[in-house]
């Protein structure tokens, strides 16, 4: 199947004279999962910030998502502590089905991510991989074209890791989106992405792009970044 590509260019950004981008160009995969890695400071969450417009580019961006909807999931779950989890989805759902649609699809979600039961729970009633199960159904409930992840696994203990990761590469293979996959862990990004960009030190280049999927190796890509 041809692979569309989204382009993403005139990327600038300094911090006062730190210079963390300049004319940096990215170019993501539509409907992939779609990962970035790089050292610790390397700027992703600022890449991550100017994609889904929460801070400014320094020049006219030019983006191929620009109009996109866009969903999120964070290390952090975000959820609303003091409504259930059922409500923390309708949330996202009144704005955007029917009523008569709305309870089937936050059935069909939380089933999805194997919460389903503890629909009436406030979030911290659950444990830390719960309620990021519930953030996953959030993201994917509201109709975004877009999924921008930072860490999304990172606090979740490794018992459950594996199946939540399992659960998101369930759901993305039946749903088209395009995931934007910021992490630092190696195997999870072997495991979950399609393609995988590594960036430079600041001012950022993109050092290496790899999307081969059955070409994926670890020691390479340690070695790389
Ligand atoms: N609001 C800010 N003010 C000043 N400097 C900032 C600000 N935000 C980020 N920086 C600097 O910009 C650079 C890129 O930061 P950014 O957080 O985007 O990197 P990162 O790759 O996401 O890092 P990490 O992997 O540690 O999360 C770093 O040197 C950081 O110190």
């Amino acid at each position: 199947m041809e692979e569309i590509s989204l382009t993403i260019k005139n990327i600038n950004k300094s911090y006062n004279e730190k210079v963390v981008f300049k004319d940096f160009e990215i170019t993501l995969y539509k409907n992939k999962v779609n990962c970035i890695l790089g050292k610790s400071g390397c700027g992703k969450s600022t890449l991550l910030n100017i994609l889904s417009k929460i801070i400014k580019n320094d020049t006219e961006l030019y983006s191929e998502i620009e109009d996109m909807q866009i969903s999120y999931i964070f290390q952090e779950d975000r959820l609303i502590d003091w409504i259930t989890i059922e409500d923390n989805i309708n949330l996202v759902l009144k704005n955007n089905y029917k009523k008569s649609d709305r309870e089937n699809i936050c059935k069909k979600y939380l089933k999805e991510v194997g919460i389903y039961e503890y629909k009436e729970y406030y979030p911290q009633m659950l444990s830390g991989g719960t309620r990021q199960r519930a953030n996953i159904a959030r993201a994917f409930v509201y109709p975004s074209q877009i999924i921008i992840m930072d860490e999304p696994f990172k606090s979740i203990d490794i018992s459950s890791k594996k199946q939540i990761m399992n659960i998101f590469k369930t759901i993305i293979q039946k749903e088209k989106r395009t995931v934007i996959f910021v992490t630092h862990d190696i195997e999870e990004a072997i495991y979950l992405s399609d393609n995988i960009n590594i960036l430079g030190e600041t001012p950022t280049v993109s050092k290496l792009f790899f999307n081969d999927k059955s070409k994926f190796n670890k020691e390479l890509i340690e070695n790389s970044i």
